[in-house]
């Protein structure tokens, strides 16, 4: 029998089959069975010891507790007077009166303002108007666990899935809009103010603390200020995570998000076309969303910030994915949406530095996020089980449609978007590279999802070449018409990120082209897109065949193999790779109408050759003789 009076379940089973309780007994009085009291008077008392205090909230460490307390309370209203601060109106010295941690846990707050208060921080002062009088309750870099709580009691659309996802909506808009940039000050201040008013507005807002960038030396550090749980997460997920001691000496952030992603901007306002609106102001260090909540928006924006920040230290930034491989081979990826980027920087043979975004300064690349962005559509183990494994605990899961009862997501539905996603901490990819640096790059590979079925899977660029595709950033995407018929369409996106360059798209080319022919990097040209006819006819290269081409670039096996030349393009292809059939290499022996082919291949030349005309006159870089022969790795027809 235990001591202290606790229930012990025998192991001998009684007659029901079911384990014989033992019930304690003390003193020869028989207690009941709900085993051994706690040191709790009532319900919420016994609630609270469930939780422990921890790190970052109240960081009191060992004998210096007393000391630490003081600390840690001066420590609090610093990062309340600057969260204060990033929400004051244009109107008001100060914002909103903040308060940590969440309205609805009722015996937190009163705790809270008497002790801040005690600071002579909360003492309300009549201010110009009802507004300033408000408390927001700030809730301050929650953990993935709190922030699932917050999201399924107040967001609707917020369920977890069978594998520990929280699946989220993102309401209207399930993919990116372009941001504005040239906008002019006041219509910026007009939306600003309409987004922290609306914040202010709230009972909570969400406000993460959170770095850029893994280089250290070029380190930028942001702030996200939110109303919906699901956004808090994601950022929590997508940017570089602090520690508790990074966070506690955060200081001011360099870069703040103002997200009101559920309330519209005002038609009325200059500019607005809708009531969607996404403004980036680089002097003021800020970015605007009105009207829509898809994620990405955030992260695609501060991404912007780093193509606008990073040039300047002659550092570049990259559309692009990143890994490395055990020898320290890195390879870049670079594409435009739906290309491969994130499918193919995540190589189980290979270590990951990151899916999307990086910069390639004077020691080598490092990655801009703490996390991945995986599209989800027709998602399967089998082909992708490193991404499939990384929907878990943590992940957000946006607008994929799952089984009401078993919370099993079904990854072919595209009821609610063809654009599903999942954001994930990078460390959630088991060979993930951390920190996520590495050194310069050996392989930039272009990949283009090429629906006109044209370009060859893959093909060796020299300097120039690599140039002339990089400045067309081209793919080629399946859009449907009024009639329903499908067609390939073709979008050039210079640099392969159009919308987040801030320079002119041959400042970014000189830059790669000068840091390609230093460190020896060689050029290739992927297509992740059609074979054996354009869309409808043809179907896309298998992604087996693609990881072969892909593990050939990397071994160095492909360098050295035989090449022969294609027309109109005049891209060197292979004449085989290990594990592909060699028949595809060159798309015209997988087209069954060669007649169509080749007047689909000039269709797509010419259709290269007019983008290009906007980029004839400009030099790129010093180098005369580069300019000429980029202009000259055009197709000739
Ligand atoms: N041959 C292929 N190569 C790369 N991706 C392919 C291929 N075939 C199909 N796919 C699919 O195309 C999508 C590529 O998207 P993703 O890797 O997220 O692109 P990005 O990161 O460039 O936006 C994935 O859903 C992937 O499964
Ligand atoms: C987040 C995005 O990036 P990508 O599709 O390149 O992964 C996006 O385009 O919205
Ligand atoms: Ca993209
Ligand atoms: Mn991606």
């Amino acid at each position: 029998m235990a001591a202290n009076g606790e229930i012990k379940v025998g192991s001998a089973a009684g007659r029901n089959g079911l384990p014989k309780i033992q019930t304690a007994r003390q003193n020869g009085i028989c207690h009941d069975d709900s085993g051994p009291t706690v040191k709790a008077q009532t319900i919420d008392e016994l609630h609270s010891l469930q939780k422990k205090k921890s790190a970052p909230n109240t960081p009191i460490k060992g004998a210096q507790a007393a000391f630490a307390t003081m600390c840690e309370e001066d420590r609090q209203k610093q990062q309340l007077q600057s969260i204060s601060a990033s929400l004051a109106s244009l109107t008001r010295e100060t914002g909103p009166k903040v308060v940590k941690g969440d309205p609805a846990r009722k015996s937190e707050t009163p705790r809270q303002v008497s002790h801040v208060s005690h600071h002579h921080y909360f003492t309300p002062t009549i201010d110009v108007s009802d507004s300033a009088l408000k408390f927001t309750h700030v809730l301050y870099n929650l953990s993935p666990a709190e922030l699932y709580e917050q999201a399924i009691k107040n967001e609707h659309g917020s369920f977890i899935s069978s594998s520990g996802a929280l699946a989220t909506l993102s309401g209207a808009k399930t993919g990116r809009g372009s941001p504005n940039i040239e906008m002019d000050e006041h219509t910026f201040m007009v939306n600003r103010e309409r987004a922290v008013d609306y914040l202010n507005s709230l009972d909570k807002v969400f406000v993460n603390d959170q770095f850029l960038n893994w280089d250290p030396n070029n380190q930028i550090k942001v702030r996200i200020v939110s109303a919906r749980a699901y956004h808090s997460l994601f950022m929590h997920n997508m940017c570089i995570r602090p520690t508790p001691e990074e966070l506690e000496n955060f200081g001011t952030p360099d870069f703040t998000i103002y997200n009101a992603g559920q309330f519209p901007c005002n038609r009325y306002t200059h500019y607005m076309t809708s009531s969607t609106s996404v403004d980036l102001n680089l002097g003021r260090r800020e970015m605007v969303i009105l009207g829509t909540q898809y994620a990405g928006e955030m992260k695609k924006g501060l991404f912007s910030v780093m193509h606008y920040l990073m040039p300047k230290r002659q550092i570049l930034s990259l559309h692009s994915g990143c890994n490395m491989g055990r020898d320290g081979d890195v390879a870049l990826f670079f594409g435009l949406s739906g290309t491969g980027k994130t499918t193919l920087s995540t190589d189980h043979n290979r270590f990951l530095i990151g899916d999307d975004e990086h910069c390639w300064g004077e020691d080598g690349v490092s990655n801009i996020e703490g996390g991945c962005y995986a599209k989800c559509i027709d998602l399967s183990k089998e082909k992708e089980p490193d991404i499939w494994n990384a929907i878990k605990f943590g992940t957000v899961l946006e607008n994929v449609v799952f089984d009401e009862h078993t919370r099993e997501v079904d990854y072919t539905e595209k009821t609610v978007t063809e654009n599903t996603r999942a954001a994930y901490p990078i460390e959630y990819i088991p060979n993930a590279k951390i920190p996520c640096v590495g050194p310069h790059p050996k392989n930039v590979i272009l990949l283009a999802c090429d629906a006109f079925g044209v370009l060859p899977p893959v093909s060796k660029l020299n300097l120039a070449q690599t140039m002339y595709h990089f400045i067309s950033g081209y793919t080629a995407l399946v859009a449907g018409t009024e009639d329903g018929i499908k067609e390939p369409q073709a979008t050039f996106s210079a640099c392969f990120g159009a919308a987040f360059i801030m320079l002119h798209p041959t400042k970014y080319a000189a830059m790669l082209a000068a840091k390609m022919q230093k460190h020896g990097a060689t050029g290739w040209l992927v297509n992740t897109g059609w074979s054996g006819g354009s869309y409808g006819s043809g179907s896309r290269i298998k992604l087996a065949y693609t990881r072969k081409i892909i593990d050939a670039i990397h071994s160095g096996s492909l360098l050295n193999g035989n090449y022969r030349k294609t027309e109109v393009f005049g891209l060197e292809i292979p004449i085989e790779v290990e594990g592909v059939p060699s028949e595809i290499l060159d798309p015209v022996n997988t087209w069954s109408n060669k007649k169509a082919y080749k007047e689909t291949l000039l269709k797509l030349a010419g259709l290269f050759k007019n983008n290009f005309e906007v980029f004839v006159n400009h030099k790129i870089g010093k180098d005369g003789k580069l300019t000429e022969e980029i202009l000259g790795a055009g197709p000739v027809f």
